[in-house]
């Protein structure tokens, strides 16, 4: 029979050498049934404390989890914990003298990757986060998260509707800017699921913005609102000032909604805020659920395409903006946001509150955008005219982007041909060359 001590203290060579003293002691501590007793109540407090612990690590980290889907590479992996830290740590880290630090929500998004890629490569610190909802193909998500990735852009899989997880990102990097741009976008889908934008769009700023103001130091935010808040306003261009009381869609709503939002956390608790309208950005990596985009694939497998038309047979147009130039608004609006006054929920002075239209100024009627695609692939769309039917669509927008010209520097510089010329050429790497296979059917 082995003796108690061996027991305890199996003959690995070089381990009783360390534990030789305690061997005594606990040697001595086992010669009556009352200290045994005692032991044996402090082991069981031991592992209940243990299992404790470890079940408040566990329901932690499913709440600060709320993945609905596994992306294809794990980075994910023990949100909250030390590795993870590590992770953010890393990629929030300022790499140029006066460099920024951004929490950047949406990073897998069209606007959000390419924002975060500008950033860092200029030096910034970088952390993303995205909910990679299935609004639209996930996989284009991933495929961005992947490019962030390979650059050192790390996303947070979890949604700013979660408290917790944005607290403990606070925790981690004290950033001094946030880029809002996650967002249920879409302004027909509003009519199917009205309440993913009231989720995204109304509750998720107003859980980033509790974050945001109770940060010490507080950042300075800029976010995205978009050019539908102008909607049945007839005033052409629109201007910063003009009225935005009539939206014509609940997306809208909930972005004129944010703009009110961000108002009350600038006057009451000092934050910070830029609020960018954006007109109808296109270009690489962009939204499949765009007319652009699914123009594009409709033409080349072939399929017909709905053109809508507004009253009196008159054609839609939009002020179509490329994704370069924006991208430059936004870095040019974190660059001269101007700081926040608060700190720990408390305001210590006016902080700036700004609003900008970034647009391209030159408004391009729907059935061009279709001639400019018919071009580029060589291929004649098939299309459906339709009456544009009433789902929230405007018939016009165009931008004065004075305002941005003058405080940002913003000076667009890329057409429609320019810039859809780039977006076919990265479709058609993206996704294979398929033209030629639809040809006659
Ligand atoms: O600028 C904005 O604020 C908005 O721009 C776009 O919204 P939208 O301009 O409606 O962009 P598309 O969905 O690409 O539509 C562009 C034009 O094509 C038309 N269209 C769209 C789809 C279709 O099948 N046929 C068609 O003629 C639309 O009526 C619209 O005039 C974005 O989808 C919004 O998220 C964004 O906030």
């Amino acid at each position: 029979m082995p003796s108690l001590e061996e027991e305890f203290f199996p003959s690995t060579p070089g381990k009783i050498k360390i534990h030789h003293s305690m061997n005594r002691t606990f040697h001595r501590c086992f010669t009556s049934t009352s200290t045994l007793f005692l032991w044996a109540l402090f082991l069981i407090a031991l592992t209940v404390s243990y299992l404790s612990i470890q079940g408040f690590v566990d329901s932690g980290n499913r709440y600060l989890r709320p993945r609905t889907h596994n992306p294809p590479n794990d980075y994910n992996d023990a949100i909250g914990g030390p590795q993870w830290e590590k992770q953010i740590r890393a990629s929030g880290r300022i790499r140029r003298s006066n460099g920024l630090s951004v929490l950047v929500t949406g990073a897998a998004g069209f606007v959000g990757s390419h924002v975060s890629l500008a950033l860092r490569k200029r030096g910034d610190g970088v952390v993303g986060i995205d909910n990679f909802n299935d609004y639209y193909a996930t996989s284009l998500k991933y495929a961005r998260q992947d490019l962030l990735n390979s650059h050192d852009v790390f996303i947070v899989d979890g949604d700013i509707n979660d408290s917790r997880l944005l607290k403990k990102l606070f925790e981690v990097v004290a950033f001094t800017h946030v880029m809002h741009l996650a967002a249920q976008a879409g302004v027909r889908y509003a009519m199917e699921n009205p309440h993913s934008y009231v989720h995204s769009n109304v509750a998720g700023l107003v859980s980033l913005l509790e974050q945001c103001k109770l940060a010490n130091p507080q950042p300075a935010v800029v976010w995205a609102s978009s050019s539908s808040v102008y909607g049945l306003n007839e005033k052409t261009p629109f201007s910063e000032a003009d009225r935005t009381d009539q939206p014509a869609s609940l997306y809208a709503a909930t972005k004129k909604a944010g703009e009110a939002i961000t108002h009350t956390y600038n006057h009451i608790y000092g934050l910070s805020i830029t609020g960018l309208r954006f007109f109808t950005v296109y270009g690489p990596w962009g939204r499949p659920d765009m007319a652009y985009f699914s123009f594009t694939k409709d033409i080349i497998s072939a399929r017909p395409i709905t053109i809508y038309r507004g009253k009196d047979r008159v054609d839609l147009a939009r002020d179509f903006t490329y994704i370069d130039d924006i991208v430059k608004g936004c870095v040019a609006s974190l660059d001269t946001s101007g700081k926040s006054t608060g700190s720990g929920g408390k305001k210590r002075g006016a902080a700036p509150y700004r609003i900008f239209n970034l647009g391209n100024t030159s408004p391009v009627t729907v059935p061009t955008l279709v001639s400019i695609l018919e071009k580029n692939l060589k291929i004649k769309a098939k299309k459906n005219v339709v009456s544009m039917p009433g789902n929230g669509d405007v018939p016009f927008t165009h931008a004065n982007i004075s305002l941005a010209r003058n405080k940002l520097g913003y000076n667009p510089t890329t057409d429609l041909p320019t810039g859809l010329k780039k977006f076919v050429k990265w479709y058609l790497s993206y996704y294979g060359d398929d033209r030629g296979k639809f040809i006659n059917q």
